[in-house]
């Protein structure tokens, strides 16, 4: 279990984050999200020994997680963290890129091993090219396969597929997470993406003002969004009667008290999101078809 008690961190004089408290148990799939510069890279360098904290303590069960100040080498062997930057072998292949730790000793079972990693983040026909011909993405992949390659305990992952295309992205992501699960190792993962986290997170917390705003189950903060920064992780949202209303739970009615104006219809894909006007107030609502301009529709909420 990872137990973050009280942790406090500044760079230099810029304080980032303030008294964070979590836990996350044994294979259990834990997000982490807030906007951009709100801390959550920092946190998963902290949560890896990358800095010395301020206040605070983090565990893995009794271990505690110490910083450079303390230890020379930076990590402990149950816990691999992938970075936005993937710090590969360039002048290597794939596989030896992902089999780069594991023993010699045994060459089947790490060959085994490799091909089995090889599957999971579908890169069987790269195995043998050079780390430096890859793209992006297929870096990504490698340094994901990489990081599982040693079974670790806890795995932490900063932007995990932010490099892959949407084409490969959610059969990437269902490997992995599924994979994660099987082997009952815990991750963390910051991130921007609400796919990444709905169907897969067991819990999310969101960081805001260096301290966590929010923390539950993706259905519980799904639903029941507290404020703007969660409901806009979900979706489009409107604010109407002071309670956070996505723009899927508004549907037009013949008749209703809200009358609106339509502006735009944006093409969605299955959907057509249309922005109109409430008595100057923009409210965004889903439709099976395009509005035109200047139609008026009454809208009913249906949660
Ligand atoms: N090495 C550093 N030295 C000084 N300040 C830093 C350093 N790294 C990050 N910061 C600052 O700390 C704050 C948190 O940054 P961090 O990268 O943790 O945010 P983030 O939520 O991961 O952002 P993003 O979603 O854009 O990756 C920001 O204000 C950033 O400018």
């Amino acid at each position: 279990m990872l137990q973050v008690k009280n942790l406090t961190f500044a760079y230099q004089k810029t304080p980032v984050l303030q008294a964070i408290n979590l836990t996350i148990n044994p294979g259990e799939n834990t997000a982490i999200i807030g906007e951009s510069g709100s801390g959550k890279s920092t946190l998963l360098k902290l949560l890896y020994g990358k800095y010395d904290l301020n206040k605070g303590h983090i565990f893995w069960n009794d271990t505690e997680i110490l910083g450079p100040k303390h230890n020379l080498i930076v990590g402990y062997d149950f816990m691999k963290y992938v970075a936005q930057e993937f710090e590969l072998m360039p002048f290597i292949t794939v596989e030896e890129n992902i089999g780069k730790h594991l023993s010699n000793f045994f060459p089947e079972e790490k060959k085994e091993r490799i091909d089995e990693l090889l599957t999971v983040v579908d890169l069987t026909a790269f195995a043998k090219t050079k780390v430096k011909l890859l793209s992006g993405g297929q870096k990504q992949r490698v340094a994901l396969a990489r990081a599982l390659a040693e079974t670790p305990e806890i795995l932490l992952l900063d932007e995990p597929f932010s490099h892959i295309d949407n084409f490969q992205k959610q059969d990437l992501r269902r490997n992995v997470f599924n994979y994660l699960k099987e082997k009952n190792i815990a991750c963390v993962v910051a991130t921007h993406d609400k796919e990444d986290v709905l169907g897969f997170a067991d819990q999310i917390f969101v960081l805001n003002n260096e301290s966590i705003a929010a923390q539950g189950k993706p259905e519980m903060l799904y639903k029941e969004p507290k404020s703007a920064l969660v409901a806009a992780f979900f979706g489009e949202f409107n604010i109407l009667n002071k309670t956070f209303i996505y723009a899927n739970q508004l549907k037009i009615v013949n008749k209703s008290d809200l009358k609106v104006t339509v502006k735009k219809s944006y093409f969605k894909g299955s959907y057509f999101l249309i922005e109109s006007l409430l008595e100057g107030q923009t409210i965004m609502f889903e439709h099976h078809a395009e509005l035109a301009k200047n139609d008026v529709v009454y809208l009913e909420i249906s949660k």
